[in-house]
């Protein structure tokens, strides 16, 4: 009899035995040296849990708002790119355990089934993700076909202006197969190189910048999300060392207080809010794209203290386990999007697997909340977590 998968981390070992090592390394793997890919998970265990004891938490109600949209759990399913690389059934699937989970769906601008199948498959509440394409109207025409079809929020990414490099796909010359949302609209079909960084050099739209949201705005009612625009080294130094933050506090007063580190990254998270972006994800791309910026969890506190509120800020990166959620929620994410346990689910096990997955983060955070004395999510506040900066802070 096989032994039972207590955790989401085993389901990786149950989908690399069902791949093809292509597939599998695409989806699991990160950027160059995969450092950060290994910080994502790291930095979480830096952060301790301080629990609070003799709470009532005979009942613990987990259900939170995302944009207004109810859900089960403040556990979302990230964007991820070809999920019928993974299953047959694709982001069907995908979609289909989402709606049995009552969780919230984000469709991948590079997803095998259409847009529509999707739609027309269940009754998840689904959003759907942007690559702006060189062509703007190929772009256009997807938020439109989305719109149409019942999505309730665009999520623009915007940290692949070209894609990162991938060194297991370039030797594995990992090959995309034809995206049908495309089919008429372009073709990609391109051979040369890696195929897979042929397709995204022929779709990504590298001149994509600020002036060009205005772009977006006018093809589309749909509240619009920026995705990994806010993590960078800034937000890094600041969690490691408070003696910088001290400085750039004395620079902010003193001096110019323009070029500071931490006053730039609270500036990208303003201006985002400015430029009229309806929510926040702060997200480092499963740490595929630039290798050495910081684990998403180090830079979240930064981003939403620089919000101050004024729109959502979730968060994704390294996510696999209950605890992980607890700790992103304490330090502000209204929600966690999770990205390759659920292609490691639905490659191993289908709809099925991708529903045992995020059943099993929910009950780890369900588990998470009552230990530590948080009968809801409103519960969970800053003072329950430890971060290295606290640590550091109050050693001076
Ligand atoms: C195989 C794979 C494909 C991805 N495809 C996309 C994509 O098409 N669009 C996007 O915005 N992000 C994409 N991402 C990034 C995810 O949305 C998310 O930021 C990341 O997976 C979160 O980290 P995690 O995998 O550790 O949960 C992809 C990630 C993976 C692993
Ligand atoms: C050209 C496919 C890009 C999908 C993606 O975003 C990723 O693999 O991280």
């Amino acid at each position: 009899m096989a032994t039972e998968i207590v955790n989401v981390k085993e389901f990786q070992e149950l989908a690399r035995q069902a791949l093809p090592k292509m597939y599998y390394d695409y989806y699991s793997g990160g950027a160059e040296d995969q450092y950060t890919l290994r910080e994502n998970m790291e930095a979480f265990c830096r952060i301790q849990i301080q629990p609070r004891i003799l709470v009532d938490v005979s009942k613990i109600d987990m259900s939170t708002t995302v944009l207004g949209y109810n859900t089960s759990a403040p556990i979302m399913i990230a964007p991820t790119a070809m999920h019928q690389l993974a299953h047959p059934e694709g982001e069907v699937a995908t979609a289909r355990a989402a709606a049995a989970c009552n969780t919230i769906m984000v469709l991948s601008y590079m997803s095998t089934c259409t847009v529509e199948e999707v739609a027309s498959s269940c009754n998840a509440i689904r959003f759907f993700q942007l690559y702006v394409h060189k062509r703007r109207d190929v772009s256009a025409q997807l938020v439109q076909r989305a719109e149409g079809n019942g999505y309730k929020a665009v999520i623009l990414t915007a940290d692949a202006p070209r894609l990162g490099r991938r060194e297991a796909d370039i030797k594995n010359k990992m090959i995309s197969p034809q995206l049908k949302n495309f089919e008429g609209l372009l073709s990609t079909e391109v051979d040369k190189g890696s195929n897979i960084q042929a397709l995204a050099s022929e779709t990504f739209d590298a001149s994509l910048c600020w002036k060009d949201i205005g772009w977006l705005r006018s093809i589309t009612n749909l509240p619009i999300l920026i995705k990994g625009v806010l993590t960078c080294e800034d937000g890094a130094c600041l969690g490691w060392m408070p003696m910088l933050l001290w400085i750039s506090h004395i620079m902010d007063t003193h001096l110019d207080g323009g070029n500071s580190l931490p006053r730039m990254e609270a500036e990208a998270a303003i201006k985002a809010v400015e430029v009229g972006f309806d929510g926040i994800i702060v997200s480092n791309h499963g740490a595929r794209q630039l290798d050495y910026v910081p684990a998403s969890i180090s830079v979240l506190e930064e981003v939403v203290q620089a919000v101050g509120g004024k729109v959502p800020v979730l968060f994704d990166g390294g996510v696999r386990r209950g605890t992980d959620i607890f700790k992103a929620l304490a330090l502000g994410a209204q929600a966690v999007l999770v990205g390759r346990p659920v292609i490691y689910g639905l490659a191993a096990k289908g709809e099925y697997g991708v529903r045992r997955v995020i059943e099993m983060l929910k009950d780890e955070l369900e588990l998470s909340m009552a230990l530590s004395g948080c009968p809801s999510v409103k519960d969970i506040t800053r003072s329950h977590v430890r971060t290295e900066r606290d640590r550091l802070q109050s050693m001076l």
